[in-house]
């Protein structure tokens, strides 16, 4: 008898969710804490290239490259057993052309992942098709896209206005129709959030985005409080873990300068045979 394949939350999965049971999205970069949040039932970790502020200190998501992102993704899903993995797909790996496009995602693939992300609406829908034609699972976003945004307007919320309110449930009804099984929303003003999700019959996944969404994404370190360069309105910290990371390290230093570490618990011997050969010999 084969083994039974591990019980991956699945595309289908997902689709079922919408209008039932809210999706709880997470960022994870590493083994890990990709370990924690599949142990706690998140339904997705999204590779972010949220990764390039978060984990590599870069001002913008848009240095990140394949490399790295193939990197995390690895780790990521070497820790989940059951939630779906989600490879965010970095600035310039899918802008030069559709083959491009469709060749990294199946890096990706081949990385570990489950499906990819894209960010962009009507105007990268027929790389979305393509690369669904191929057999990879894509999710989209539209809203704030952080990759082109930080080169042109700057971090803003989307949808303020009736027209490009509008514009936003064209873009989501262009990436249905290619074929992604999912959309997030990113920064987009609840109202329109609200609407998008009533006219897409894929579940979307808000971030800043209200709680009309069929699902919620945080960046990890965000929740955690582990990342402090910026605290968007958004973000909802469970957790102020820089402040017991800091206390651990500094009594951990100070242990170190006052030699009150190793302690004995942590310290490994020789076996007295030994020590006795190895003291006779050195007193020669
Ligand atoms: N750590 C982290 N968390 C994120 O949520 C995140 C990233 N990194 N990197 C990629 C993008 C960038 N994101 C951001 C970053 C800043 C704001 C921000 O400053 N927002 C302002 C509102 C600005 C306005 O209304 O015009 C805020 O106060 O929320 C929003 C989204 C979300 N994403
Ligand atoms: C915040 C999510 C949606 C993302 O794209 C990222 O973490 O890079
Ligand atoms: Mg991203």
């Amino acid at each position: 008898m084969m083994t039974q394949a591990r019980k991956k939350v699945s595309v289908s999965d997902l689709a079922s969710m919408k209008g039932k049971e809210k999706i709880s999205v997470l960022t994870a970069y590493d083994y890990s804490t990709a370990l924690i949040c599949d142990r706690a039932g998140v339904d997705i970790l999204l590779v972010g290239d949220s990764a390039g502020m978060v984990v590599l200190g870069h001002p913008s998501t848009v240095p990140v490259n394949m490399q790295e992102m193939l990197m995390f993704c690895g780790a990521v899903s070497r820790g989940a057993k059951r939630a779906m993995i989600v490879g965010d797909m970095p600035f310039g790996s899918y802008q030069p052309g559709t083959s491009t496009a469709i060749e990294n995602a199946v890096q990706f693939i081949k990385g570990g992942c489950d499906a990819v992300k894209l960010e962009g609406g009507a105007e990268i829908a027929d790389k979305v098709k393509a690369i669904v034609d191929a057999g990879v699972p894509v999710m989209g976003h539209i809203g704030l896209k952080p990759q082109t945004s930080s080169l042109w307007e700057g971090y803003r919320l989307q949808g303020r206005t009736a027209e490009s309110a509008r514009r936003l449930v064209q873009d989501a009804q262009a990436l249905e129709k290619a074929g992604v099984f999912s959309i997030v929303l990113e920064m987009v003003a609840s109202e329109v959030a609200e609407v998008v999700t009533r006219k897409v019959s894929v579940p979307t996944i808000g971030i800043g985005s209200g709680p009309g969404c069929d699902g919620q994404v945080l960046v990890l370190h965000d929740l955690l409080g582990i990342y402090e360069d910026m605290k968007p309105k958004f973000v909802k910290r469970y957790a102020e873990l820089a402040r017991p990371i800091l206390d651990a390290v500094l009594r951990y230093t100070q242990d170190v300068k006052a030699g009150k570490f190793p302690e004995e618990i942590s310290t490994f011997h020789m076996s007295p045979e030994e020590l006795e050969k190895f003291r006779g010999k050195n007193k020669k």
